[in-house]
Formats: structure tokens, sequence, C-alpha cells
């Protein structure tokens, strides 16, 4: 695995908030990468210090082996969608097309005018003036026509409806596949985009809980189900992720291990693959402390 990206004890503070605490990660390069974690778990805020846009309190940052920080011939080869991306006040769509190829360097034209046609990205009116869904297609349209080696996406998708997410959803596959690059994602919608992910980076309290392959992560965990009493015959010696019970029946999502199967079902439990989705939540819910 060669790494895109290498964020070594990378800490960020506000005041008394820490944002990100002692993250080290790497990002693969040419992989789609997923960055999931509640509301407040630090997605942003790696974004923006990998990018430069903010300093590290301690730790350091390396994109293809160098320091991002007032790097131009690094930070030229990233293109960094926010989820509030601004443009400037009086800006129309053309002179956005215009200026794209002035940053990026591989900037596809006829990817831009494809994706203004597909999103019906109306051009005759400045872009403040944009619904919230059309700003997020400009947003769209700037990280994928810029084909930038690494693009940042956070939370892309903020208004757009079902069709029009899904159909980035396939061209971002279609256009990576053509031209692989390493893309990194943060994301609410897990359900939606997990097939488009290779790898996970799960964050909790500004820390890492998992970086894994997706396919690795989906085996991580499996969700039991049954009556209570024969349940709890099962859970006790393993690590319970989370647990719900209705009536006289129960489910929980507990670690996988080896022998979970075969005591599960000596003990007349179904076994089902846990999603990612409920993985991440269950992550969520932990406290701070179960998750160091
Ligand atoms: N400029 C800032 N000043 C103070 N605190 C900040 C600042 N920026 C971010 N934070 C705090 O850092 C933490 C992480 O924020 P971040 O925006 O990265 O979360 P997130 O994972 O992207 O959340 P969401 O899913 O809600 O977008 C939060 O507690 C947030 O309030």
């Amino acid at each position: 695995m060669t790494a895109a990206i290498e964020v070594t004890n990378l800490t960020k503070r506000y005041g008394s908030i820490t944002a990100l605490d002692d993250v080290t990660v790497s990002i693969q390069q040419d992989s789609i990468t997923g960055i999931l974690g509640r509301n407040g778990a630090g997605k942003t805020v790696l974004m923006s210090v990998i990018t430069a846009q903010e300093a590290p309190t301690q730790g350091t940052v390396r994109m293809f082996g160098q320091s991002p920080w007032e790097n131009a011939s690094v930070l030229s080869g990233t293109c960094f969608i926010r989820d509030n991306q601004r443009y400037p006040d009086e800006y129309r769509l053309a002179q956005l097309l215009r200026v794209g190829p002035l940053f990026y360097e591989n900037w596809d034209e006829a990817l831009a005018e494809r994706i203004v046609e597909t999103f019906e990205i109306p051009g005759g009116r400045s872009i403040r003036k944009l619904s919230r869904g059309q700003l997020s297609a400009v947003g769209l349209l700037m990280g994928l026509a810029s084909r930038a080696p690494i693009t940042f996406f956070d939370e892309p998708y903020l208004g757009l409806d079902i069709t029009a997410r899904t159909l980035f959803y396939d061209l971002l596959l279609e256009d990576y596949a053509a031209h692989p690059r390493t893309v990194v994602v943060s994301t609410h919608l897990i359900e939606e985009m997990e097939q488009l992910l290779e790898r996970v980076v799960i964050l909790h309290h500004g820390r890492v809980r998992e970086n894994a392959d997706i396919e690795d992560l989906r085996q991580r965990a499996v969700r039991l189900s049954g009556r209570t009493a024969d349940l709890d015959r099962v859970v006790g010696g393993y690590e319970v992720l989370r647990r719900s019970t209705l009536g006289t029946l129960s489910t929980a999502l507990v670690t996988s291990t080896d022998s979970i199967r075969g005591d599960a079902a000596a003990a007349g439990v179904d076994v089902e693959p846990a999603s990612i989705h409920e993985l991440v939540a269950a992550y969520g819910m932990q406290t701070e402390e179960v998750a160091r």
C-alpha cells in the first residue's frame, strides 16, 4: 500500500476543545476512503488540517511525502470541497468554469459541462442565488472536474435529492475507474455511500476508532437476535457494542469472533452480519472511556 496522506499524532485544540486527539492515520493512494463518525467527531477539522487550511496544535501531515503547509506544489494537487463551500459573491457558473483550469491542471472541461447538464445547474444567475442542492452540485462539479490527485468532499450532497445523489455516486465511480485518484469523503449517508468506499476511517471524539478496509470492517461485528433468555446465555463472553430488547425478544451487536456462530447456534440465536452503519452508530454511542 502506498500512502497518499500520512497523518501522525495529530492533535487540534481550540482553547479547551480538543477536536482531534492524537490521530494517526494513513490514507491509501488511489482509493476512495470514507471518513465517518458522529456530529462533532472531527471529520471536517481533520480534512481542514490535512489540506493546510488550519494549523495543527501538534503532530504532522504529509501528502505524497511532503508537508502541505504553505507548500504550493502539494496543495495544487488537492481539491477540498466543503459542505458550506463559498464562492465569490457575484460569481456565475461561467466564471467558475473559466477559473477551474487555472487552479487545477487536470481540469476536464467536457466533464464539467456534462455535470452542468446532468445536474441542471442554472448558469444565468449568481452562484449565491442557487438553491442548496444546486450549490452542492456546483461543489461536485468542482471536485470531480478538477481531477485533483487528492480530492476531499465534506458531506458533498447537502440538499441534493435522491436522483442527484445517485447520479453523483455513479459519476464518481465512473470517473474514478477511468482516472484513479485519491478521494476522501466524509458522510453520514453510510448506507447510500458504502458501495463506493474501499477504506473507512471512523472517528469518535476526535480519535480514530477504526481505519480499515471496508470488507474487513464488514467482518468486525455480527447481529444476534432471539429470545432474551437465549441471547443472555450467548453474549456473556463477548463484547456487546449495542443491545436492545422488545418484549421477550432481544438483538445485540457483538464483536465477531471465531466462536460466536457456534455458540449462537447452540443457544438457538440467529446470527447475521452487522451493517457498516449499525457499527458506526454503535461506536458513536460508546462513552469516551470505552472508545479508548
Ligand atoms: N473554529 C473552531 N473553534 C472551536 N471549536 C471548533 C472549531 N471548529 C471545530 N470545532 C469543534 O471541533 C469539533 C469537531 O468539529 P468538526 O466540524 O470536525 O466535526 P464533524 O465530525 O465534521 O461534525 P459534523 O458531522 O457535524 O459535520 C466539534 O466539537 C466542533 O465544535
